[in-house]
């Protein structure tokens, strides 16, 4: 049911990189947390991750979802498994951090989306930390607040210093790395997304052979403003986030690291995923769900798999969300009056 007290008993399935990274921050630096249960098919891995942070451990992520001492699930297993495993927390009314990407298509959200609908209530965090990280959140505010005026373009920057695996083929940059552009899109304009398109200039010769890499993505936001994506995974040089927006009196970089480029995304994002994980669990010992929602994930597959699309033939490809959004999960669109409206002031 999720504990209203004053500790979360927290089971995290697939430990991993991100997984394993979530574990000790749950175990040594998350207020009001307990890490009671790992679960990885990778049993050698859960056990010496266990039995160093004094979790039991296991194979079985089903398992871990129905024991009694798990009140809520953080789900850091690698895409295609998420839609069981969001399932089982659903169908045990446990609440789910699940990490991005929500699912790996557009049908199997929808699924999860309208299995949450049915049950009445909200349970899933997604994990798109980047807004929670306290340059991106004070872009929101400040372009909420109207400091930019009408937000027009986004430029964004999106650069790994090579791939996770060998399985991270041309599909997994859209649907596992531009995931990430599509919430922060989303999050940053208040709009859903209408239109993307994503091109395939010259490939890196670093990247294996019939690999399209870097990528640009277009976007064309619902209100007509336009986002323009660079993803590039086998870069050479470390994890690089940057975004631009471009506002009608001015522009702001969020993410200019000034020295060393980090390595990966636990040291550029390490503060947004304490304050992640910290949010999760404040709102779950209150009783509720806050941050991105199921719907943001669900949306966010839809411009994915509109993207894989368009990196096959190369057209730009139209966004269409199959179901009205749920009440009270959206994203709070920027109050900003429209300059040319005749009632703004
Ligand atoms: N938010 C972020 O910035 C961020 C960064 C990295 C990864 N991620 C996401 O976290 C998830 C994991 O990515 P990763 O980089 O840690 O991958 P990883 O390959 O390092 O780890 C995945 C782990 O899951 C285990 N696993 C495989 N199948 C499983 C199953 N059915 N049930 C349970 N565990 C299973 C593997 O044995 C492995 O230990 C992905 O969804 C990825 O997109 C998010
Ligand atoms: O596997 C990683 C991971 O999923 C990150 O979230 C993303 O930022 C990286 O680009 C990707 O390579």
């Amino acid at each position: 049911m999720g504990a209203v007290g004053d500790e979360l008993r927290v089971g995290v399935i697939g430990v991993g990189v991100m997984g394993a990274d979530h574990a000790d921050r749950l175990a040594d630096r998350t207020e009001g947390a307990r890490l009671v249960a790992v679960a990885d098919p990778d049993v050698a891995r859960a056990r010496e991750l266990g039995d160093r942070l004094g979790a039991r451990s296991g194979a079985d992520a089903l398992e871990l979802v129905a024991a009694d001492d798990v009140d809520a699930v953080v789900i850091a297993s690698p895409g295609a498994a998420h839609e069981e495993q969001v399932l089982a927390c659903l169908t045990a009314g446990k609440p789910v951090l699940c990490e991005k990407p929500l699912t790996l298509d557009a049908d199997s959200s929808l699924r999860l989306v309208r299995a949450e609908r049915d049950l009445g209530r909200r349970l899933v965090q997604v994990g798109f930390m980047r807004r929670f990280d306290p340059e991106f959140a004070s872009l929101r505010e400040s372009l909420a607040a109207g400091r930019l005026g009408r937000l027009l373009l986004l430029h964004n920057i999106h650069r790994n210093l090579a791939a996770p695996n060998e399985r991270f083929r041309s599909e997994m940059t859209v649907l596992d790395s531009l995931v990430h552009e599509v919430d922060v899109a989303r999050f940053l304009f208040g709009e859903e997304v209408a239109a993307i398109q994503v091109l395939s200039p010259t490939a890196t010769s670093t990247a294996p052979v019939g690999v399209v890499d870097p990528q640009v993505a277009i976007f064309t936001m619902a209100g007509g403003g336009v986002v323009t994506n660079e993803v590039f995974i086998n870069s050479g040089v470390g994890y690089e986030v940057r975004t631009e927006a471009v506002g009608e009196t001015g522009s702001v970089t969020v993410g200019t690291w000034e020295g060393t480029v980090p390595r990966d995304y636990r040291t550029r994002f390490a503060a947004a995923y304490d304050r992640e994980v910290q949010a999760w669990v404040d709102a779950n010992l209150r009783g509720e769900v806050v941050g991105p929602s199921m719907w943001d994930g669900y949306a966010a597959s839809v411009v994915t798999t509109a993207g894989v699309e368009s990196l096959r033939s190369g057209e730009r490809v139209t966004v269409q969300l199959a179901d009205p959004p749920t009440e009270g999960v959206v994203p709070q669109p920027l109050s900003q009056p429209d300059p040319r409206s005749k009632d703004a002031s």
